[in-house]
């Protein structure tokens, strides 16, 4: 017995997970906000529609989105038409494109993550991908650790069908996967691109006129292990706890459904309260074992999900403007990336950090909070705690 567990610890790592690099990767189609309403009416064939488009034209401005990048072109959907009906059943053109496309743009955000780390592919253990789009078998990890040349020895696990908390959720996975496992290195990546719920205006589908307001396209990807090699791995922030919590009667409150005519998306107008009114249970739970109450006292890497959202949440916890500055320049300049949007946001906030002379990779202070939010509806905090600068 004695023995066993000596080996079980000896199977266990030291130190608490650590991020070791952030890469991040989008289309190389970038759309201006104030254009985007000509452009969507022309490429859907609904110019006839000129009461939508100038609705469509307020809710665009009301996003407070800048720009996007998007996958898709006016020469992509000219081959693919069935994309710019409202209802048409296209499952199998999407699909065409996704099972193709989610792995390639994926790479690129994971190349620059294992260019930033330093290591070699080879000492890679586990690849945790999530995507909305692109069921398949083999799926897009089998293609995406293909296309990077990972060892056939990597522990891969595909989660499909997910959405915005899942930016959040991966890092509680490789918290457990890389302190459980001596010497794991991890591979996170997020790949987000919205061909599966593009479609035209119908007047009487808001949820899904406000969708092609705000979604935009993008792959995000993190290393993750414990014990840092010296010298050679440098961390970024250290992962102190990760938990997820659903709020109770609530799973309408934002989803989506998969059908022949593609993802049709849906919320309710009430979601920015009902996050608002639920975080702070949550942050609460997560400081507790370091005594801070103070939600001003940490940094925030904080999913933005909808400007309303953002408003709404630094209202009931009454932050600085500053907190959620970041996550509203990220959402302002890619729209909402699913759940790709709150890594390009971690790594908004270290380079700011570096770029502001700050103490520290989160904003000068120690700790900080990385915050998701998503279908079930489910809320995921991340305790981090930053590095020395
Ligand atoms: C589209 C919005 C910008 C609209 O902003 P506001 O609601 O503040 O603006 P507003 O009230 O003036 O509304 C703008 C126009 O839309 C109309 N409108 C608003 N709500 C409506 C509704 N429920 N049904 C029909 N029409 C509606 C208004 O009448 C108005 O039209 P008129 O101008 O004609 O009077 C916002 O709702 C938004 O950002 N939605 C994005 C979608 C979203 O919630 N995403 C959640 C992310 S979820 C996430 O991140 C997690 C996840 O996905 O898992």
């Amino acid at each position: 017995m004695a023995n066993l567990h000596a080996l079980r610890k000896a199977q266990k790592a030291q130190g608490p997970a650590t991020i070791m690099a952030i890469g991040t990767a989008n289309p190389p189609n970038l759309y201006e906000q104030t254009t985007y309403p000509d452009y969507y009416f022309r490429v859907t064939n609904s110019e006839h529609k000129q009461d939508l488009k100038h609705k469509f034209r307020r809710i665009c401005e009301k996003t407070m989105v800048n720009r996007r990048y998007l996958y898709l072109t006016e020469e992509i959907l000219k081959e693919r038409p069935k994309l710019c009906s409202y209802m048409e059943p296209s499952f199998d053109d999407r699909q065409d494109i996704v099972v193709e496309e989610v792995p390639k743009l994926a790479k690129e955000a994971a190349a620059k993550a294992i260019k930033e780390w330093g290591g070699s592919k080879s000492d890679i253990t586990h690849l945790v991908f999530c995507s909305i789009s692109g069921i398949d078998m083999p799926g897009a990890d089998y293609r995406l650790a293909k296309l990077l040349g990972l060892p056939l020895s990597v522990n891969r696990i595909m989660l499909y069908s997910q959405a915005c908390h899942m930016g959040a959720a991966m890092l509680r996975i490789a918290k457990d996967l890389a302190e459980n496992n001596k010497g794991a290195r991890v591979l996170v990546v997020s790949c987000e691109i919205t061909v599966l719920s593009f479609r035209g205006p119908d007047e009487h589908d808001f949820e899904a006129l406000a969708g092609q307001a705000g979604f935009g396209d993008g792959a995000a990807a993190v290393i993750v292990g414990a014990d840092p090699i010296q010298g050679l791995e440098k961390p970024i922030y250290e992962i102190m706890s990760a938990t997820q919590v659903t709020v109770p009667e609530s799973e309408k409150a934002v989803g989506g459904h998969l059908r022949e005519v593609g993802l049709t998306f849906h919320f309710f107008n009430q979601l920015p309260m009902i996050i608002a009114d639920n975080i702070g249970n949550s942050l609460a739970d997560a400081f507790k074992p370091l005594g801070i109450t103070d939600w001003n006292e940490v940094f925030w890497v904080a999913h933005p999900g909808n400007w309303a959202i953002m408003n709404a949440i630094e209202s009931k916890l009454g932050l600085h403007p500053e907190k959620l500055s970041t996550a509203r320049h990220v959402f302002a300049e890619y729209g909402n990336m699913q759940s790709a949007t709150v890594y390009f946001v971690m790594d908004e906030v270290r380079k700011r950090s570096v770029v502001e002379g700050r103490a520290t990779t989160g904003d000068g202070l120690q700790w900080g909070v990385l915050f998701g939010f998503g279908p079930g509806l489910s809320i995921e905090t991340v305790v981090l705690r930053s590095v020395p600068l």
